[in-house]
């Protein structure tokens, strides 16, 4: 990026009149960028974060900074209600929520963090835009404005991002193959599916090497690899990364209608096409397979229902990923004008596409045996605005620190589940990112 749109903003913010201004104020300025993850990985002001949703086309976001951070979702609420009484310019804040904020996540990650971005680098398809965001409310106006250019004045240029090196690494998973065989046998026990017909199990995968690889790098090749799928990444502090391409939408809200999916049941993909149909065939007639999108689904219309004049579901299909393919079905629903993000947040997640049904006993189970955390991995990710809102559920994820990648999987385990079929599948859920951090 050249330091022209730096310098306009600059001039922007000597040129403000703040005495005048309330609430939120955006200065942005055109601009030119290659590659945003190259753009971000130079900067060292911090959170760093990067989401891109699933549409085709969909606007890329690059930030920098912080404003405002929330770490509850009342809290984010009510600045939502104070931004939009007091009319203007409606921000969008980005962040994300742990799986279970009842029991101890990563050490880093708050159960619920979102943020106002300080700098927003937005790509979309008529070009660029670098955006600074500042506030004026109870804080000192002057040394915001000092925040604001002291920002401007840490931004540094694009470069490219650095080569990926085949990784060494020593790998472990927990639970081991045999736990998991263990932990399936309990699920799949007649009375314990009477009282809980699906429990999503997850397995952590430790990847142990002297040199992680630089998150933006892999995050940038993975993206490439994974079009139909959402992008983001974070970094809180320089240490670590939380990166991913989940598939899986939590829900999107524009104004008063909500989009949202069940996206459960896998099958691999075909060596050709001939046999990638036949999979697929399969898959959408499978009983097993059938039954753990049922759960997701019928759970999002039962939850749906009081809060919605009106819910619709459309046909089961395949949606197809570079190594699996999963059944989905999409719903459409028209909120209640009372109904936010809070009320949405508060209520759909944990879905029984990472949870179970019903989700407490569920969840009861998931706490007693899982002795790796989750965290942030299938929890939520994205953005939340006043208008509207797009939320993925943090799946297909990779937590990078100094030290280790840390990489995730769940399968639903229903009746008729069998312990080795589904730890193959967790390693199909992983094999994108594994073959990336292979190759190099
Ligand atoms: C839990 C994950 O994926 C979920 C489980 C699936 C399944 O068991 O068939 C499919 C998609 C998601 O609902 C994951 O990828 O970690
Ligand atoms: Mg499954």
């Amino acid at each position: 990026m050249h330091s022209n749109p730096i310098e306009a903003l600059r001039h922007q913010l000597a040129t403000l009149c703040h005495a005048a201004q309330k609430g939120v104020i955006r200065l942005s300025t055109p601009c030119q960028v290659n590659d945003m993850m190259g753009w971000l990985n130079m900067q060292s002001v911090y959170p760093r974060l990067y989401w891109q949703s699933r549409d085709v086309g969909a606007v890329e976001y690059a930030t920098l900074g912080a404003v405002n951070a929330f770490e509850s979702l009342a809290a984010l609420k009510a600045d939502l209600v104070a931004l939009n009484d007091i009319g203007g310019q409606q921000p969008d804040f980005f962040g994300g929520m742990a799986f279970d904020p009842h029991t101890p996540g990563w050490a880093h990650f708050p159960a619920c963090y979102f943020l106002l971005p300080r700098i927003e680098l937005k790509r979309h398809q008529g070009g660029a835009t670098l955006s600074l965001n500042l506030r004026f409310d109870d804080r000192c106006p002057s040394a915001e404005i000092a925040q604001a250019h002291a920002c401007l004045d840490a931004l540094a240029a694009e470069q490219p991002l650095p080569r990926l090196q085949p990784l060494v690494y020593q790998r472990e998973d927990r639970p081991s193959q045999q736990e998991w065989a263990a932990w399936v046998g309990l699920v799949t026990n007649l009375d314990h599916l009477m009282r809980t017909p699906k429990v999503v199990l997850s397995r952590e995968t430790r990847l142990t090497t002297p040199q992680p690889p630089n998150p933006w790098a892999l995050l940038s090749r993975w993206q490439s690899g994974a079009a139909d799928c959402f992008h983001f990444g974070v970094q809180l502090t320089p240490s670590e990364a939380f990166i991913g391409c989940p598939p899986e939408q939590l829900y999107k809200r524009e104004g008063r209608h909500l989009t949202t999916e069940a996206l459960a049941g896998t099958t691999h993909r075909g060596r050709d096409a001939t046999q990638d149909q036949a999979l697929a065939a399969e898959l959408l007639g499978d009983k097993k397979n059938t039954l753990e999108n049922q759960c997701v689904y019928q759970q999002l219309l039962t939850q749906l229902e009081p809060l919605s004049s009106q819910v619709q579901m459309g046909e089961a299909h395949i949606v197809k990923l570079r190594s699996v393919q999963h059944i989905r079905r999409l719903i459409h629903a028209e909120l209640h004008h009372s109904v936010t993000d809070h009320s949405l947040l508060s209520s759909l997640p944990p879905t029984p596409a990472v949870g179970g049904v019903p989700r407490e006993s569920a969840m009861t189970f998931i706490r007693q045996h899982e002795r790796h955390q989750r965290g942030w991995y299938s929890g939520v990710f994205g953005r939340i605005s006043h208008t509207s809102s797009d939320l993925a559920v943090t799946i297909r994820c990779a937590h990078i620190d100094s030290e280790m990648i840390r990489l995730y999987a769940g399968a639903g385990i229903v009746a008729g589940s069998q312990p080795d079929e589904e730890w193959r599948e967790l390693d199909s859920k992983i094999a994108d990112i594994m073959s990336l951090l292979g190759m190099g």
